[in-house]
């Protein structure tokens, strides 16, 4: 019997899901399916966190489709080699996902859509991650919008409530609609078989954040040491655990602030689907050849958050601890090294990618680059946060940071790495002279 393969990606979550919606009426019955993609686990850490969440969220939805009397392909290896050997094990019609707008991901996509092709299958991918994708809101010339505020005025401008729509997958997902398993693919792969070991973090249940936080977001989402001032939606929307129009739609009907915040998440994503270097190099062309400093003990002392800087160190803290960063705190940790020590947000950018369980490229080269100066969007160059400014107005009583660090105010707590003063017009003066 002919079948419809979904693969899960970043929507790990068979309730409103616009892709799974779509495949679930597509004619044929549905087999849902994961891969652990070898290329990206090759380069993660034996313990990463992620990788266990990832395992524990397909785990939960194995038990699920069989709950519902169906079945969840997961298999590990090289993208393209496990859907040649499912086109051969299953009589594929087509293949339906869900659009990732990351560089390796679209590359990856348009590979396996020729290998479907090439079998006799269809291959579609829907918009579900965000509310408004690629080309859906541009300036009035036609481009991708590089002013924030503007952008955030037409997306709320072009905004339908069909937009925040819930998609039927849940209600479609039940027997009728589901394929069988081939017996070879009734176990699924235990972490150890993926090489990786158990290392959880702590993470929010995967619902709506509660009525009171969204209601108070736009008066408490600065204060760091507030754990209820802001959402922490963050790592169900990077794994899709949560549907962002169920998110979205909340925040609109509560509070703006939020909304704005999130449609951020829209804007990076558009921005790095259009100009995929910035993965990797500045946007700002001035801006690539910066004269950055390379100084491995500074670097390491920001990275153990141990730069005498408390607002800084208590992020950098609680990012080796929890896997997390409070936003204000991500402000003035990445302002500190692209500034003070004046090295390359690359550096940074990277050591997030490995510890922030929320990583998202698109979210985190964003606001690396707008800290630097170097992004589409970005803070003025010559702009250098004050750390102890910010740690007055955000942490004025140090709750935040004795959480984090317990030896503050005793004589184990070091001294400044580097004059606040100093580090800024050592970097003014070092841009000035290196753009182009
Ligand atoms: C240097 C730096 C690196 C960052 N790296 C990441 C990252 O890898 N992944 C990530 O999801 N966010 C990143 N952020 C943005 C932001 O800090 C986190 O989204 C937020 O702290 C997550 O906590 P929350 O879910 O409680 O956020 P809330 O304040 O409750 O916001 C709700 C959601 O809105 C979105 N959002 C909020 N602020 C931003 C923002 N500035 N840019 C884009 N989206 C935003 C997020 O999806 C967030 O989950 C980074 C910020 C900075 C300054």
């Amino acid at each position: 019997m002919k079948i419809t393969l979904f693969w899960h990606r970043r929507d790990l979550r068979f309730q409103d899901n616009a892709g799974l919606a779509a495949a679930l009426q597509s004619g044929h019955p549905v087999l849902p399916l994961f891969i652990y993609d070898q290329t990206i686990l090759e380069k993660l850490p034996r313990d990463d966190a992620r990788l266990t969440f990832i395992f524990d969220q397909v785990e939960r939805l194995g038990q699920e489709a069989y709950d519902a009397g169906g079945g969840f392909v997961a298999r590990f290896g090289k993208v393209p080699e496990i859907f040649e050997q499912l086109l051969k094990d299953y009589d594929v019609a087509a293949i339906y996902t869900n659009e990732d707008y990351e560089p390796y991901a679209t590359e990856r996509d348009t590979a396996i859509a020729k290998l479907a092709e090439q079998a006799g299958a269809e291959f579609k991918a829907f918009k579900d991650q965000v509310i408004f994708a690629k080309d859906e809101v541009l300036t009035k010339n036609g481009k991708p919008s590089k002013v924030f505020g503007a952008y955030s005025k037409a997306w709320q401008a072009k905004a339908k409530p069909e937009d925040f729509e819930p998609h039927p997958s849940q209600r479609l997902f039940k027997r009728e609609n589901l394929a069988a398993l081939k017996a070879a693919d009734k176990k699924r792969p235990t972490l150890a078989d993926l090489g990786f070991e158990r290392h959880e973090q702590p993470t929010p249940p995967a619902k709506l954040p509660a009525a009171d936080v969204v209601k108070n977001y736009d008066k408490k989402r600065d204060f760091p040491a507030d754990n209820k001032g802001t959402t922490h939606m963050s790592v169900h929307l990077r794994f899709g655990t949560v549907s962002v129009r169920q998110l979205m739609h909340q925040a609109q009907e509560v509070n703006i602030k939020l909304l704005n915040e999130m449609i951020w998440r829209d804007f990076f994503m558009m921005l790095l689907w259009h100009y995929p270097n910035t993965a990797e190099e500045a946007y700002d062309p001035k801006m690539r050849d910066l004269p950055y400093r390379d100084d491995p003990e500074q670097y390491k002392a920001w990275t153990e958050g141990r730069t005498g800087y408390p607002l800084v160190d208590a992020g950098m803290r609680q990012l080796n601890q929890t896997g997390y960063m409070h936003n204000r705190a991500r402000i003035a940790a990445a302002g500190f090294l692209v500034k003070q020590l004046f090295m390359d947000w690359k550096l940074g950018e990277h050591y997030f990618s490995e510890k922030l369980i929320d990583y998202d490229m698109s979210n985190n080269v964003g606001n690396w680059q707008w800290m630097a100066g170097t992004g589409a969007v970005a803070a003025p160059w010559f702009r250098v946060y004050s750390p102890d400014s910010q740690q007055k107005q955000y942490d004025p009583d140090y709750k935040y940071v004795k959480q984090w660090v317990p030896e503050f105010g005793t004589d184990k707590y070091p001294a400044p790495i580097v004059d606040h003063k100093f580090g800024r017009e050592r970097a003014i003066d070092a841009i000035r002279k290196g753009r182009k």
